[in-house]
Protein backbone atom coordinates (compact mmCIF):
# COMPACT_ATOMS: atom_id res chain seq x y z
CA UNK A 1 0.00 0.00 0.00
CA UNK A 2 1.29 3.29 -0.99
CA UNK A 3 0.71 6.62 1.66
CA UNK A 4 1.16 9.84 0.24
CA UNK A 5 0.38 13.31 2.22
CA UNK A 6 -0.50 16.02 -0.38
CA UNK A 7 -0.72 19.78 0.93
CA UNK A 8 -2.28 21.56 -0.89
CA UNK A 9 -4.43 24.82 -1.59
CA UNK A 10 -8.29 24.81 -2.25
CA UNK A 11 -8.19 24.37 -5.66
CA UNK A 12 -5.48 22.11 -5.87
CA UNK A 13 -6.92 20.19 -3.36
CA UNK A 14 -10.21 20.41 -5.52
CA UNK A 15 -8.37 19.23 -8.01
CA UNK A 16 -6.64 15.99 -6.18
CA UNK A 17 -10.30 14.93 -4.71
CA UNK A 18 -11.81 15.20 -8.24
CA UNK A 19 -9.24 13.22 -10.01
CA UNK A 20 -9.43 10.56 -7.34
CA UNK A 21 -12.92 10.10 -7.63
CA UNK A 22 -12.98 10.15 -11.08
CA UNK A 23 -10.15 7.42 -11.15
CA UNK A 24 -12.28 5.32 -8.92
CA UNK A 25 -15.84 6.08 -10.48
CA UNK A 26 -14.87 5.74 -13.45
CA UNK A 27 -12.72 2.83 -12.82
CA UNK A 28 -15.31 1.18 -11.03
CA UNK A 29 -12.68 0.78 -8.27
CA UNK A 30 -14.25 1.57 -4.95
CA UNK A 31 -13.25 4.17 -2.64
CA UNK A 32 -13.53 5.66 0.38
CA UNK A 33 -13.47 9.75 1.66
CA UNK A 34 -13.77 11.05 4.86
CA UNK A 35 -12.68 13.93 7.37
CA UNK A 36 -13.02 13.15 11.16
CA UNK A 37 -14.39 15.51 13.48
CA UNK A 38 -12.35 18.64 14.68
CA UNK A 39 -9.50 17.56 11.99
CA UNK A 40 -7.56 19.42 9.39
CA UNK A 41 -6.72 16.77 6.90
CA UNK A 42 -9.09 14.65 4.55
CA UNK A 43 -8.70 11.25 4.30
CA UNK A 44 -8.62 9.04 1.19
CA UNK A 45 -8.80 4.92 0.22
CA UNK A 46 -8.96 3.67 -3.02
CA UNK A 47 -9.63 -0.11 -3.17
CA UNK A 48 -8.68 -1.28 -6.59
CA UNK A 49 -8.98 -4.92 -5.84
CA UNK A 50 -11.88 -4.72 -7.91
CA UNK A 51 -13.27 -7.35 -5.50
CA UNK A 52 -16.45 -6.93 -3.62
CA UNK A 53 -15.20 -8.06 -0.11
CA UNK A 54 -17.39 -9.10 3.10
CA UNK A 55 -15.33 -9.23 6.46
CA UNK A 56 -16.50 -10.47 10.11
CA UNK A 57 -16.71 -7.92 12.87
CA UNK A 58 -13.38 -8.96 13.80
CA UNK A 59 -11.61 -5.55 13.61
CA UNK A 60 -8.04 -6.54 15.03
CA UNK A 61 -7.50 -8.81 12.05
CA UNK A 62 -8.36 -6.27 9.51
CA UNK A 63 -6.20 -4.80 7.37
CA UNK A 64 -6.03 -0.97 6.73
CA UNK A 65 -9.86 -0.02 5.49
CA UNK A 66 -13.14 1.67 5.42
CA UNK A 67 -15.80 -0.54 6.79
CA UNK A 68 -20.04 -0.30 6.23
CA UNK A 69 -22.26 -2.13 7.06
CA UNK A 70 -26.46 -1.84 6.38
CA UNK A 71 -28.86 -1.14 9.14
CA UNK A 72 -30.39 -4.51 8.96
CA UNK A 73 -28.87 -7.70 10.41
CA UNK A 74 -26.72 -9.25 7.58
CA UNK A 75 -27.18 -13.31 6.80
CA UNK A 76 -23.69 -13.88 6.77
CA UNK A 77 -23.14 -11.65 10.21
CA UNK A 78 -20.57 -9.75 7.56
CA UNK A 79 -19.74 -6.58 7.08
CA UNK A 80 -18.59 -4.97 3.65
CA UNK A 81 -14.87 -3.66 3.79
CA UNK A 82 -12.60 -1.63 1.33
CA UNK A 83 -8.98 -2.82 1.43
CA UNK A 84 -6.58 0.33 0.89
CA UNK A 85 -4.81 -0.19 -1.83
CA UNK A 86 -3.97 3.14 -1.68
CA UNK A 87 -3.86 6.01 1.35
CA UNK A 88 -4.23 9.26 0.97
CA UNK A 89 -4.06 12.43 3.26
CA UNK A 90 -4.62 15.90 2.09
CA UNK A 91 -4.27 18.95 4.77
CA UNK A 92 -7.43 21.45 4.14
CA UNK A 93 -5.25 24.16 6.25
CA UNK A 94 -1.88 23.90 4.78
CA UNK A 95 -1.63 25.84 0.86
CA UNK A 96 0.33 24.01 -2.04
CA UNK A 97 2.41 21.31 -2.90
CA UNK A 98 2.84 17.71 -4.65
CA UNK A 99 0.51 17.05 -7.56
CA UNK A 100 -0.49 13.26 -7.56
CA UNK A 101 -2.84 13.52 -9.95
CA UNK A 102 -1.03 12.29 -12.33
CA UNK A 103 -0.42 8.64 -11.74
CA UNK A 104 -4.23 8.56 -11.54
CA UNK A 105 -5.04 10.56 -14.82
CA UNK A 106 -5.91 7.77 -17.95
CA UNK A 107 -6.75 10.77 -20.27
CA UNK A 108 -5.96 14.19 -19.92
CA UNK A 109 -9.06 15.71 -18.79
CA UNK A 110 -9.62 19.17 -17.68
CA UNK A 111 -10.98 20.15 -14.21
CA UNK A 112 -14.43 20.83 -16.11
CA UNK A 113 -14.80 17.71 -17.83
CA UNK A 114 -13.25 15.83 -14.97
CA UNK A 115 -16.32 17.35 -12.65
CA UNK A 116 -18.70 16.42 -15.33
CA UNK A 117 -17.98 12.88 -15.90
CA UNK A 118 -18.42 12.06 -12.30
CA UNK A 119 -21.50 13.68 -12.31
CA UNK A 120 -22.58 11.39 -15.17
CA UNK A 121 -21.79 8.77 -13.02
CA UNK A 122 -23.27 9.47 -10.40
CA UNK A 123 -26.40 9.65 -12.33
CA UNK A 124 -26.51 6.29 -13.87
CA UNK A 125 -25.46 4.66 -10.14
CA UNK A 126 -27.99 1.63 -9.73
CA UNK A 127 -27.53 -0.55 -6.76
CA UNK A 128 -28.79 -3.80 -5.46
CA UNK A 129 -30.70 -2.41 -2.50
CA UNK A 130 -34.01 -1.65 -2.61
CA UNK A 131 -34.34 1.88 -1.58
CA UNK A 132 -34.95 3.21 -5.03
CA UNK A 133 -37.78 1.21 -5.94
CA UNK A 134 -39.77 2.83 -3.26
CA UNK A 135 -41.76 5.84 -3.22
CA UNK A 136 -40.49 8.82 -0.27
CA UNK A 137 -42.43 8.69 2.83
CA UNK A 138 -45.80 10.79 2.77
CA UNK A 139 -46.03 13.01 6.20
CA UNK A 140 -49.56 10.82 7.06
CA UNK A 141 -47.58 7.94 6.47
CA UNK A 142 -45.07 8.68 8.85
CA UNK A 143 -47.41 10.32 11.46
CA UNK A 144 -49.11 7.18 11.47
CA UNK A 145 -46.15 5.62 12.42
CA UNK A 146 -45.26 7.40 14.96
CA UNK A 147 -49.09 7.15 16.30
CA UNK A 148 -48.53 3.39 16.23
CA UNK A 149 -44.74 3.64 17.99
CA UNK A 150 -46.75 5.55 20.98
CA UNK A 151 -49.52 2.80 21.34
CA UNK A 152 -46.71 -0.12 21.27
CA UNK A 153 -45.22 1.94 24.18
CA UNK A 154 -48.43 2.46 26.09
CA UNK A 155 -49.10 -1.32 25.94
CA UNK A 156 -45.81 -2.10 27.20
CA UNK A 157 -44.49 -3.56 24.35
CA UNK A 158 -41.50 -1.17 23.46
CA UNK A 159 -39.94 2.08 25.73
CA UNK A 160 -38.83 3.85 22.77
CA UNK A 161 -38.87 3.09 18.59
CA UNK A 162 -36.72 5.02 15.94
CA UNK A 163 -38.81 5.42 12.83
CA UNK A 164 -37.08 6.45 9.58
CA UNK A 165 -38.58 8.15 6.49
CA UNK A 166 -36.99 9.02 3.02
CA UNK A 167 -37.47 11.84 0.85
CA UNK A 168 -35.86 11.63 -2.66
CA UNK A 169 -34.50 14.64 -4.47
CA UNK A 170 -33.31 15.12 -8.40
CA UNK A 171 -29.65 15.45 -8.66
CA UNK A 172 -29.47 18.70 -10.33
CA UNK A 173 -27.97 19.69 -13.05
CA UNK A 174 -24.20 21.25 -11.93
CA UNK A 175 -24.03 19.07 -8.93
CA UNK A 176 -20.86 19.05 -8.10
CA UNK A 177 -19.21 16.34 -5.54
CA UNK A 178 -15.93 17.09 -4.38
CA UNK A 179 -17.30 21.00 -4.02
CA UNK A 180 -19.96 19.72 -1.67
CA UNK A 181 -18.06 17.45 0.18
CA UNK A 182 -15.77 20.43 0.36
CA UNK A 183 -18.87 22.42 1.69
CA UNK A 184 -19.68 19.75 4.37
CA UNK A 185 -16.39 19.90 6.12
CA UNK A 186 -16.64 23.38 6.16
CA UNK A 187 -20.43 23.85 7.66
CA UNK A 188 -19.69 20.22 9.41
CA UNK A 189 -16.49 20.84 11.30
CA UNK A 190 -17.36 18.42 14.22
CA UNK A 191 -19.00 15.67 11.74
CA UNK A 192 -17.71 12.99 10.76
CA UNK A 193 -17.62 13.95 7.10
CA UNK A 194 -17.53 10.87 4.29
CA UNK A 195 -18.50 9.55 0.79
CA UNK A 196 -18.29 5.69 -0.09
CA UNK A 197 -19.14 4.17 -3.19
CA UNK A 198 -19.35 0.14 -3.07
CA UNK A 199 -20.02 -0.15 -7.41
CA UNK A 200 -23.23 -2.36 -7.48
CA UNK A 201 -24.06 -1.84 -3.64
CA UNK A 202 -23.89 2.40 -2.37
CA UNK A 203 -22.94 5.18 -3.13
CA UNK A 204 -23.59 7.72 -0.23
CA UNK A 205 -22.53 11.01 1.34
CA UNK A 206 -23.13 12.24 4.62
CA UNK A 207 -21.92 14.28 7.70
CA UNK A 208 -22.87 12.04 11.11
CA UNK A 209 -22.79 13.83 14.20
CA UNK A 210 -22.34 9.80 16.32
CA UNK A 211 -19.55 7.59 17.14
CA UNK A 212 -20.57 4.08 17.59
CA UNK A 213 -17.55 2.94 18.19
CA UNK A 214 -13.90 4.41 18.70
CA UNK A 215 -10.41 2.90 19.78
CA UNK A 216 -7.17 4.68 19.80
CA UNK A 217 -4.03 3.63 21.59
CA UNK A 218 -5.06 1.77 24.62
CA UNK A 219 -8.53 3.73 25.01
CA UNK A 220 -12.10 2.88 23.76
CA UNK A 221 -14.51 5.44 23.11
CA UNK A 222 -18.73 5.13 22.57
CA UNK A 223 -21.69 7.87 23.13
CA UNK A 224 -25.30 8.06 23.81
CA UNK A 225 -26.33 10.89 21.37
CA UNK A 226 -30.44 11.29 21.56
CA UNK A 227 -32.67 14.66 21.58
CA UNK A 228 -32.75 16.94 19.05
CA UNK A 229 -34.19 20.63 18.87
CA UNK A 230 -33.39 23.55 16.32
CA UNK A 231 -30.24 25.21 17.51
CA UNK A 232 -31.34 28.98 17.64
CA UNK A 233 -29.83 32.22 19.40
CA UNK A 234 -26.16 33.40 19.46
CA UNK A 235 -25.01 30.76 21.95
CA UNK A 236 -27.51 27.89 21.28
CA UNK A 237 -25.94 25.27 23.81
CA UNK A 238 -26.22 27.69 26.43
CA UNK A 239 -29.46 28.47 25.86
CA UNK A 240 -30.65 24.89 25.02
CA UNK A 241 -33.89 23.95 27.49
CA UNK A 242 -34.82 19.94 27.50
CA UNK A 243 -37.69 18.44 28.15
CA UNK A 244 -38.69 15.61 30.00
CA UNK A 245 -39.34 13.42 26.75
CA UNK A 246 -35.78 14.15 25.22
CA UNK A 247 -34.08 13.66 28.84
CA UNK A 248 -35.64 9.94 28.84
CA UNK A 249 -35.07 9.31 24.83
CA UNK A 250 -31.13 10.11 25.99
CA UNK A 251 -31.31 8.56 28.94
CA UNK A 252 -32.36 4.79 27.32
CA UNK A 253 -29.32 5.48 24.78
CA UNK A 254 -27.53 5.80 27.70
CA UNK A 255 -28.84 2.76 29.92
CA UNK A 256 -28.24 0.62 27.09
CA UNK A 257 -24.91 1.27 26.55
CA UNK A 258 -24.15 0.72 30.54
CA UNK A 259 -26.42 -2.64 29.97
CA UNK A 260 -24.15 -4.16 27.55
CA UNK A 261 -20.92 -3.29 29.87
CA UNK A 262 -22.87 -5.02 32.06
CA UNK A 263 -23.23 -7.79 29.73
CA UNK A 264 -19.70 -8.41 29.46
CA UNK A 265 -19.14 -7.75 33.05
CA UNK A 266 -17.44 -4.72 32.63
CA UNK A 267 -17.38 -2.34 35.32
CA UNK A 268 -15.36 0.32 35.26
CA UNK A 269 -15.89 2.73 32.43
CA UNK A 270 -15.67 6.71 32.53
CA UNK A 271 -19.22 8.35 31.63
CA UNK A 272 -19.60 12.22 30.73
CA UNK A 273 -22.66 14.02 30.12
CA UNK A 274 -25.19 14.17 29.15
CA UNK A 275 -24.25 17.27 27.85
CA UNK A 276 -25.94 19.53 25.09
CA UNK A 277 -23.79 19.34 21.64
CA UNK A 278 -24.27 21.12 17.91
CA UNK A 279 -24.72 18.76 14.96
CA UNK A 280 -24.71 21.31 12.34
CA UNK A 281 -27.89 23.68 12.99
CA UNK A 282 -28.91 20.73 15.30
CA UNK A 283 -28.71 19.96 19.29
CA UNK A 284 -28.51 16.93 20.84
CA UNK A 285 -28.08 15.36 24.11
CA UNK A 286 -24.81 13.36 24.41
CA UNK A 287 -23.48 11.56 26.95
CA UNK A 288 -19.35 10.27 26.13
CA UNK A 289 -17.83 6.76 27.63
CA UNK A 290 -14.39 5.67 27.84
CA UNK A 291 -13.10 2.58 29.00
CA UNK A 292 -9.08 1.68 29.37
CA UNK A 293 -8.68 -1.15 27.57
CA UNK A 294 -5.35 -2.43 28.89
CA UNK A 295 -6.54 -1.48 32.82
CA UNK A 296 -9.77 -3.12 32.63
CA UNK A 297 -7.67 -6.31 29.79
CA UNK A 298 -10.36 -6.02 27.47
CA UNK A 299 -7.90 -5.58 24.28
CA UNK A 300 -10.93 -6.79 21.77
CA UNK A 301 -13.03 -4.66 23.26
CA UNK A 302 -13.82 -2.42 19.80
CA UNK A 303 -15.05 -5.81 17.92
CA UNK A 304 -17.04 -7.32 21.17
CA UNK A 305 -18.98 -3.75 21.92
CA UNK A 306 -19.74 -3.24 17.83
CA UNK A 307 -21.65 -6.48 17.54
CA UNK A 308 -23.02 -5.85 21.32
CA UNK A 309 -24.33 -1.91 20.23
CA UNK A 310 -25.49 -1.93 16.77
CA UNK A 311 -28.07 -1.00 16.64
CA UNK A 312 -28.10 1.15 19.15
CA UNK A 313 -31.60 2.87 20.71
CA UNK A 314 -30.90 6.06 18.70
CA UNK A 315 -31.45 4.37 15.28
CA UNK A 316 -33.41 1.27 16.26
CA UNK A 317 -35.24 1.80 19.91
CA UNK A 318 -34.95 -0.05 23.52
CA UNK A 319 -35.69 -3.51 23.50
CA UNK A 320 -33.53 -3.86 20.76
CA UNK A 321 -34.99 -6.87 19.18
CA UNK A 322 -38.94 -5.69 19.46
CA UNK A 323 -38.09 -2.23 17.89
CA UNK A 324 -36.68 -3.84 15.57
CA UNK A 325 -39.88 -6.08 14.66
CA UNK A 326 -41.79 -2.85 15.11
CA UNK A 327 -39.48 -1.18 11.96
CA UNK A 328 -39.55 -4.12 9.98
CA UNK A 329 -43.49 -4.20 10.42
CA UNK A 330 -44.25 -0.39 9.65
CA UNK A 331 -41.31 1.27 7.58
CA UNK A 332 -41.89 0.70 3.98
CA UNK A 333 -38.82 0.96 2.70
CA UNK A 334 -35.10 -0.61 2.96
CA UNK A 335 -32.88 1.48 4.82
CA UNK A 336 -29.84 -0.08 3.70
CA UNK A 337 -26.82 2.08 4.77
CA UNK A 338 -28.68 4.61 6.19
CA UNK A 339 -28.20 4.16 10.29
CA UNK A 340 -25.99 1.23 9.71
CA UNK A 341 -22.66 1.80 10.57
CA UNK A 342 -19.30 3.19 8.67
CA UNK A 343 -15.41 4.38 9.27
CA UNK A 344 -11.91 3.95 9.11
CA UNK A 345 -10.31 0.50 10.42
CA UNK A 346 -6.74 -0.10 11.34
CA UNK A 347 -5.76 3.58 9.95
CA UNK A 348 -2.83 4.86 11.22
CA UNK A 349 -3.62 3.24 14.90
CA UNK A 350 -7.04 4.04 14.93
CA UNK A 351 -10.44 2.38 14.32
CA UNK A 352 -13.49 4.95 14.36
CA UNK A 353 -16.85 3.69 13.40
CA UNK A 354 -19.97 6.10 13.04
CA UNK A 355 -23.32 5.51 12.94
CA UNK A 356 -24.55 6.53 9.55
CA UNK A 357 -27.42 9.29 9.94
CA UNK A 358 -27.98 12.42 8.24
CA UNK A 359 -27.08 11.16 4.66
CA UNK A 360 -27.86 10.48 1.00
CA UNK A 361 -27.93 7.67 -1.06
CA UNK A 362 -27.38 8.30 -4.75
CA UNK A 363 -29.33 6.13 -7.09
CA UNK A 364 -31.18 6.25 -10.37
CA UNK A 365 -30.18 10.10 -11.18
CA UNK A 366 -31.61 10.77 -7.57
CA UNK A 367 -30.72 11.16 -4.61
CA UNK A 368 -32.13 9.61 -1.82
CA UNK A 369 -32.30 11.51 1.84
CA UNK A 370 -33.04 9.56 5.20
CA UNK A 371 -34.06 10.76 8.78
CA UNK A 372 -35.26 8.89 12.34
CA UNK A 373 -36.82 10.09 15.02
CA UNK A 374 -36.74 8.64 18.34
CA UNK A 375 -40.29 8.27 19.90
CA UNK A 376 -41.26 7.99 23.35
CA UNK A 377 -44.53 8.05 25.02
CA UNK A 378 -44.67 11.79 25.03
CA UNK A 379 -44.00 11.77 21.29
CA UNK A 380 -45.84 14.47 19.83
CA UNK A 381 -46.18 12.87 16.00
CA UNK A 382 -46.00 16.37 14.32
CA UNK A 383 -43.03 17.18 16.38
CA UNK A 384 -41.73 14.28 15.04
CA UNK A 385 -42.19 14.55 11.50
CA UNK A 386 -40.67 18.17 11.49
CA UNK A 387 -37.60 16.99 13.31
CA UNK A 388 -36.71 14.41 10.52
CA UNK A 389 -37.45 17.56 8.21
CA UNK A 390 -34.99 19.46 10.05
CA UNK A 391 -32.21 15.99 9.83
CA UNK A 392 -32.90 15.68 6.32
CA UNK A 393 -32.02 18.81 5.45
CA UNK A 394 -28.74 18.73 6.83
CA UNK A 395 -27.15 17.49 3.95
CA UNK A 396 -30.41 18.21 1.43
CA UNK A 397 -29.46 22.02 1.40
CA UNK A 398 -26.19 21.27 0.14
CA UNK A 399 -27.81 18.60 -2.75
CA UNK A 400 -30.25 21.40 -4.17
C1 LIG B 1 -32.01 8.79 13.86
C2 LIG B 1 -31.39 9.95 13.76
O1 LIG B 1 -30.80 10.60 14.82
C3 LIG B 1 -30.59 9.97 16.06
C4 LIG B 1 -29.44 10.64 16.69
C5 LIG B 1 -29.59 11.79 17.42
C6 LIG B 1 -30.89 12.22 17.78
C7 LIG B 1 -31.97 11.45 17.50
C8 LIG B 1 -33.35 11.88 17.93
O2 LIG B 1 -33.48 12.93 18.56
O3 LIG B 1 -34.30 11.22 17.57
C9 LIG B 1 -31.85 10.09 16.91
O4 LIG B 1 -31.83 9.17 17.95
C10 LIG B 1 -31.25 10.63 12.46
O5 LIG B 1 -30.51 11.61 12.37
O6 LIG B 1 -31.85 10.14 11.46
Amino acid sequence: MSISTVKTSLTTQEKTIDCLLHHALIGGHQIAVWKSPKNNEIQLILDKTDKIKRVELELDTLPQGFIAHPFGDQEDQKAFFLEASDYFKINIDLPEIPDITEKFKSVQLDQTQTKKQIRNHLKQLCTQTTGESCNPTTKEDFIEIVHKGIQSINEGEIAKVVPARMKKLQLKEGFDLTKTFLELCKNYPNAFVNFFHIPSVGTWLGATPEVLIKTEGQYFYTMALAGTQKASGDNPIKNAAWTQKEIEEQALVSRYIVNNFKKIRLREYEENGPKTVLAGNLLHLRSDFRVDMEATNFPQLGSVMLKLLHPTSAVCGSPKEKAMEFIIENEKFDRSFFSGFIGPVNIENQTAIYVNLRTTQFVNNEVILYAGAGVTEDSIPEKEWEETSMKCDIIGKFIQ
